[in-house]
């Protein structure tokens, strides 16, 4: 058997060009810490390195189809089923078994993979936990390079952590939930590790870091032989799972792992992905465990997607709920197709989270989470996400007591009748009312996130809610399409349109709100101001950004001296 910690591939030569001791052709960019050194051994970084340089131009090549596509929306043609994939749809095969350790995903919990909230959600009585490097996670290289270290302790069961404040440690229970990590999307590049001169690609680091340091001590451990397990966010098409489940097929062969032992749940969270469904799960379907229902930037994705259709303006951010009709169809035809391939079909994360020193608010959002969740349940998912650990337990109670004994709904919820749902009840425009409330409390969570992912916090509570980045996401494309297309608010009885004028002042006049909540000192010191100019240049560009954390990543990445490598 090859194992990871062995060389492979032809002999290289090393240089070192950096505190790290990295392989040829690698720069570290990225601040040094003995810690990260264990994390970034020269064998670790080979893998990357091997990952980076076999897939970078499959990577380049689907992020320009994007492009491509992304043209042909803008000049009005809409997303579709691929008459050419039709083969795919309509054929018979299925996904691989099931790993026994994850048919039961009734409650998934999701967080940043920063130290204690990874003790608390494994311990969390959920039975799933998804650790983020994606939209609950800043990407900072010590954010990042923390959260590897932080998941090889976890999966050693070795990880621990003491709160000096409280004087309370914290470690793993007995009984903790199925790990699953989510990596970065395919746009994001990791600028602090150049292969060959470039920046490496995000994903892959965060993948690959994390394979070749816990894919043993994971199957052994926690996945009954199979694993790791992961979430991959954000693809556009099925060409782009291709790509992962190439990815996994090398890995798997350097590894000298079964093929089909590394699974993964694919988020169906853009416009174009829905038409892709079947075609998603096919290219996976050996290293397949379900679809989860990203919501939220679904909806993002639904404005980027119809950014030149001036006809398919958004209501109010929180009038764009599950029952809306295109949510509902794309949520009902996810759950068809991932039963019709013997796989789990993932609910999503309802925004509302515990609210401390006021019980009837509490009690208001844990109803809310509660009607979320039935709705879900009685629609035949198999489970659902939970953004914190006091909304298990009552997550847990609506899916145990609709579903009885049983792991999941896989072979009892059908939903056939799903099979009708069309194109045009896939893209059916939104409705509900645009109000000026909604103008200015995009503007207040969107400057506001921004100004704490600047600093290293990916999710944060907000008015009550749970914001990250995709939320974030809604809030910049919603303003961008209503001031590029002069948008009327009407909704709270006053009528104007919405101009870079009244978007300047309602910025002004939200800073001052923002700084009256948070107080004068906080604001002082965080990074308020840096982030209203990003949001609201990014709101008021021509063109719209492709993503908000692409333009703001360079804002966080801090190289580190070095001498220069010979490439
Ligand atoms: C659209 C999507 O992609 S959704 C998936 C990505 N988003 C996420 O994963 C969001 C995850 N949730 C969170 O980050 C947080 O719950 C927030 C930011 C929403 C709220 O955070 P806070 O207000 O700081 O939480 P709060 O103070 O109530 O936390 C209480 C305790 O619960 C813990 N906790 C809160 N959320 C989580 C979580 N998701 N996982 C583990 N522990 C958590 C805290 O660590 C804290 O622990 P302690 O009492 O031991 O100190
Ligand atoms: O990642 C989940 C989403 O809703 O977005
Ligand atoms: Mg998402």
């Amino acid at each position: 058997m090859v194992g990871l910690g062995t060389t492979y591939g032809p002999p290289t030569t090393t240089t070192r060009t950096t505190a790290y001791d990295v392989p040829e052709g690698v720069c570290v960019r990225g601040l040094y810490h003995e810690d990260f050194a264990r994390i970034l051994t020269k064998d670790a970084l080979r893998f990357v390195a091997l990952l980076h340089r076999d897939f970078r131009n499959h990577v380049r090549y689907a992020l320009e189809c994007r492009r491509d596509a992304q043209r042909l929306y803008d000049e009005g043609m809409l997303p579709r089923f691929d008459p050419v994939t039709r083969y795919i749809r309509e054929g018979d095969w299925m996904c691989a078994p099931v790993p026994p350790a994850v048919v039961d995903r009734k409650v998934e919990i999701t967080g940043p993979v920063e130290r204690k909230m990874i003790i608390n959600a494994l311990n969390s009585g959920a039975k799933v936990f998804m650790a983020d490097f994606e939209d609950a996670l800043s990407p900072s290289w010590e954010n990042l390079m923390r959260g590897q270290v932080n998941l090889r302790d976890a999966v050693n069961g070795t990880i621990s952590y003491h709160d000096k404040a409280r004087n309370r440690v914290y470690k793993l229970n007995d009984q903790v939930a199925r790990l699953f990590v989510r990596p970065r999307g395919w746009h994001l590049p990791e600028s602090h590790i150049l292969i060959d001169g470039e920046p490496a690609t995000g994903c892959l680091v965060d993948f690959g870091l994390y394979f070749f340091h816990n894919y043993a001590a994971f199957r052994r451990n926690h996945g009954g032989g199979f694993g790791p397990f992961f979430y991959l966010p954000k693809m556009e098409h099925s060409r782009e799972a291709k790509i992962w489940n190439e990815v996994f097929d090398r890995a798997e062969k350097v590894a000298g792992i079964e093929r089909g032992s590394i699974r993964a749940t694919v988020l169906i969270e853009t416009l174009p992905a829905v038409f892709q469904m079947d075609e998603i799960l096919y290219e996976l379907r050996d290293h397949s465990v379900g679809l989860n229902c990203g919501r939220w930037d679904y909806i993002f994705s639904y404005v980027k997607t119809f950014r030149g259709h001036p006809d398919r303006l958004l209501p109010d951010r929180v009038q764009v709920g599950m029952t809306q009709h295109f949510m509902k169809s794309y949520s009902h035809l996810l759950i068809r197709t991932c039963h019709r391939r013997g796989v789990h079909a993932m609910g999503g994360m309802a925004a509302q989270i515990p609210v401390r020193d006021d019980p009837e608010a509490n009690e208001a959002a844990l109803e809310l989470v509660r009607k979320d969740k039935l709705r879900e349940v009685k629609a035949g998912y198999d489970g659902t996400w939970a953004a914190h650990p006091g909304l298990i337990p009552a997550c847990m109670e609506v899916f145990v007591t609709n579903m009885g004994i049983a792991p999941n709904q896989i072979g009892s919820a059908k939903r056939e009748d799903a099979a009708d749902i069309t194109e045009e009840d896939l893209l059916e425009k939104p409705r509900g009312a645009r109000t000026m409330d909604g103008l200015r409390l995009n503007t207040r969570v969107g400057i506001q996130y921004l100004a704490a992912w600047l600093t290293g916090t990916g999710s944060v509570p907000l008015y009550n809610l749970m914001e990250d980045a995709a939320t974030a996401e809604i809030s910049r494309v919603q303003i961008w399409q209503w001031l590029k297309y002069g948008a009327e608010l009407n909704g709270d009885g006053v009528r104007v349109k919405v101009s870079a004028d009244l978007f300047g002042r309602v910025v002004e006049e939200e800073m001052a709100r923002i700084e009256r909540e948070v107080g004068k000192d906080k604001f002082r010191k965080g990074m308020y101001k840096e982030a209203s100019r990003i949001f609201a240049k990014q709101c008021t560009v021509p063109r719209l950004d492709d993503f908000l954390t692409l333009d703001a990543y360079n804002h966080i990445v801090i190289h580190h001296p070095t001498v220069s490598s010979k490439l």
